[in-house]
């Protein structure tokens, strides 16, 4: 069956991306959050994205109009009653990811596909929680969403060949480039990128050199597009300290060990951008 209505949870970062990319690309698009005031942030994002695009010629006003027209509100998880497929990305916690999957699949279609942007929890334990594991998946987009080209798609160890098939597809659509891996912690991206993340802060907090050096060393040494402490405070550094324990637990190998100054600054609500404070502060 073709996907047409897509859901998605979360309207934080990263699920206000996918809602864009996917009204984009001639899906209609519920965006489901818990609050009202989630849902109105996220869409405020969209809305300055494309407004963005039409002041660069990239979009007409005509165009804006209709993508916005199709995203629609959602508080009410019940709401995904009429979805092809539902993209979780709500937060990095497994309790959570659990209690949203096993609603999802209670009210979803019995075709919906259900899919979790979870950056390291295993998809084979959130499928667990329904009973449709052949049809969950991850789906694995990058920071920003409107820019980044890759979705990472995760297959957990039920997940069907045809499933694999209409996802990749989809993201083909969204113009992504799709690549496959297994259901490891971390997956590939966050198995090699956060542990550099994790390396960076250990050194500032070791004092090998200031926060500023030390991006401009991987900035200007390796030509990474943000420094490692920018990167940390543009992804949140709550979710970078979730992503870190998952590799620690997943391995048990204490070269996963979360940095105590990640810890003290997430115990601080110091999540980086979102938060207007991290590693640097953001006004
Ligand atoms: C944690 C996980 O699970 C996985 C992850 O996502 S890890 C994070 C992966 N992402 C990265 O590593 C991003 C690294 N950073 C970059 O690639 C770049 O710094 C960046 C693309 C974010 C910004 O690029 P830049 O050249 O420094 O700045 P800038 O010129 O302002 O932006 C470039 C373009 O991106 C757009 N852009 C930047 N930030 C954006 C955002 N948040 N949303 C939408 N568009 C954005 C800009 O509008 C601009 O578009 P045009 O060129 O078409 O005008
Ligand atoms: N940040 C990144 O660079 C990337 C993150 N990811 C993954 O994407 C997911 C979201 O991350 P991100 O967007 O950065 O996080 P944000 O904190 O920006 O957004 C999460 C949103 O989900 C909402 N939420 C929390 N619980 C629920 C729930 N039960 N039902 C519906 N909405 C809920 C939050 O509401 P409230 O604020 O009220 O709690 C918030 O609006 C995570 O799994 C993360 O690991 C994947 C790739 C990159």
């Amino acid at each position: 069956m073709a996907i047409q209505n897509v859901m998605v949870i979360g309207a934080g970062q990263m699920g206000s991306g996918i809602a864009q990319v996917c009204a984009q690309s001639g899906f209609n698009v519920k965006l489901n959050d818990m609050k009202q005031e989630a849902y109105d942030r996220g869409i405020a994002t969209i809305t300055k994205n494309l407004s963005r695009n039409v002041e660069k010629g990239r979009m007409t006003e005509e165009e804006k109009t209709a993508v916005l027209g199709r995203i629609s509100s959602s508080l009410d998880l019940k709401d995904a009653h009429d979805a092809d497929i539902v993209i979780e990305a709500a937060v990095e916690n497994m309790e959570i990811k659990h209690s949203i999957f096993k609603t999802l699949d209670e009210v979803a279609p019995k075709h919906a596909i259900l899919a979790s942007n979870t950056s390291s929890l295993p998809i084979t334990e959130i499928a667990a929680a329904t009973k449709r594991p052949e049809q969950v998946i991850g789906m694995h987009f990058m920071n920003p969403v409107p820019v980044m080209k890759l979705v990472e798609i995760i297959r957990g160890l039920a997940t069907t060949d045809e499933v694999y098939k209409q996802v990749e597809e989809m993201t083909v659509k969204l113009s992504k480039t799709p690549v496959e891996c297994n259901d490891f912690p971390g997956f590939v991206s966050n198995r090699i990128l956060m542990p550099m993340i994790n390396e960076a802060i250990f050194t500032l907090q070791e004092g090998v050199a200031t926060k500023e050096a030390i991006d401009d060393i991987m900035r200007l040494g390796m030509n990474h597009p943000m420094g490692p402490l920018q990167l940390a405070d543009f992804i949140g550094l709550d979710t970078c300290l979730y992503i870190m324990e998952v590799l620690h637990d997943g391995f048990g190998d204490s070269k996963y060990r979360p940095s105590p100054l990640l810890r003290q600054y997430v115990k601080a609500g110091w999540l980086g951008k979102k938060t207007g404070r991290g590693f640097y502060e953001y006004s």
